[in-house]
């Protein structure tokens, strides 16, 4: 026992095992769900390159779907991708306890509802992660740049578990900007990944600065953030149209990047589609506005999956 929260990470990947390590430095017990990488982590635990330093930790426990653990957590962290064939909610339930605190940290919007749903008792707390990272191996992950959390109750508030959850990333070196509207910073954290992310996956895994370059490339992000700011707006989150600029800008001075999404692609592993384009497509259909960029580009992703006989 250390005297802090027990931590499970479920989906030790990239973010997972990221986050994870730094709970760890926290002082926290560390124990993780795994799929693949399960056998790997076992033996070797997560090795972890980063510019923050040393973070390669070995977990408490290693488990895997099926395992139940003697107690249940009091943090419960959720990093899978969300991805249509995943039943996040199967996935946690038996790991859950009465007091468990539900954490995710996952891209993508209207994400949380079906958790909130199953767990009403629990307390739920929804984080964005602006980081770079990936997974290079079985249980290796490299840390390139980066590392704020913004985080919030949902769907709104900020309580006293956030505030904990808060100081132990802020013990273990990360910076976080609390919230009390989260949904509203999925969104305008959604106004980048919405246009970037599935456009990099039409362009072959193109990188932030092959976008940017490409003649008619910039102002075909600008639609698409156009579209994401309107439909945001209708769901009560509006945001200052000089957001646009400061993104722009912003990614303009960013070395080449190839976010999550292309990544994924381009590890023909499957991408976050829904999660990240068409439940906004879905929600502006909901409110009757129109987005011909973001449904093109839709559209023309579910052709592309359906010939490559990736759904
Ligand atoms: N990587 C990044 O830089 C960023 C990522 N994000 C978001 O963070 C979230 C996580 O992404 P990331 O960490 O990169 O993804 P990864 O693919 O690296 O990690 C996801 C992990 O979840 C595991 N998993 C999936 N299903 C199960 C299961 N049933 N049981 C146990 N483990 C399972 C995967 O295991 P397996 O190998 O078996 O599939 C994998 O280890 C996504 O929503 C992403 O968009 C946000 C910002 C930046
Ligand atoms: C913001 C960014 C680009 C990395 O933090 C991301 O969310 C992604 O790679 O999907």
């Amino acid at each position: 026992m250390t005297g802090k929260p027990d931590v499970l990470i479920v989906g030790a990947g990239a973010i997972g095992g990221f986050y994870g390590a730094i709970l760890k430095k926290a002082g926290c017990t560390v124990s993780t769900v795994l799929r693949s990488d399960y056998e790997v982590v076992r033996e070797q635990g997560i090795r972890i390159t980063s510019p923050l330093g040393e973070l390669s930790f070995q977990p408490d426990h290693v488990y895997r779907e099926g395992d139940l653990p003697d107690e249940a957590p009091d943090f419960l962290v959720l990093c899978v991708k969300v991805l249509p064939g995943v039943d996040r909610v199967s996935l946690v339930a038996p790991w859950m306890g009465e007091k468990t605190r539900l954490v995710l940290i996952e891209n993508g919007l209207d994400i949380e509802r079906e958790l909130a749903d199953a767990f009403p008792d629990n307390p739920l707390i929804s984080c964005l992660a602006f980081v770079a990272a990936s997974r290079t191996d079985a249980g290796v992950i490299e840390h390139k740049a980066y590392g704020k959390l913004v985080m919030g109750r949902y769907p709104d508030g900020i309580d006293e578990n956030c505030q904990q959850l808060s100081q132990l990333f802020t013990e273990g070196g990360i910076n976080i900007d609390l919230t009390e509207q989260v949904v509203g910073e999925r969104w305008r954290k959604c106004l980048w990944n919405t246009p970037f992310n599935p456009l990099s996956v039409i362009a072959n895994g193109a990188d932030t600065r092959t976008i940017l370059e490409t003649e008619g490339g910039e102002e075909l992000i600008r639609a698409m953030m156009r579209e994401v700011m309107s439909v945001a707006a209708a769901e009560g989150y509006p945001m200052d149209e000089s957001l646009i600029d400061q993104n722009i800008k912003g990614t303009w001075k960013m070395p080449a990047y190839k976010n999550s999404m292309a990544l994924d692609y381009l590890n023909d592993r499957p991408i976050e589609r829904e999660a990240v384009l068409g439940n906004v497509v879905s929600i502006a259909r909901r409110h009757g506005i129109s987005v011909p960029h973001l449904n093109t580009v839709l559209v023309t992703l579910k052709m592309r999956a359906a010939l490559e006989g990736r759904e």
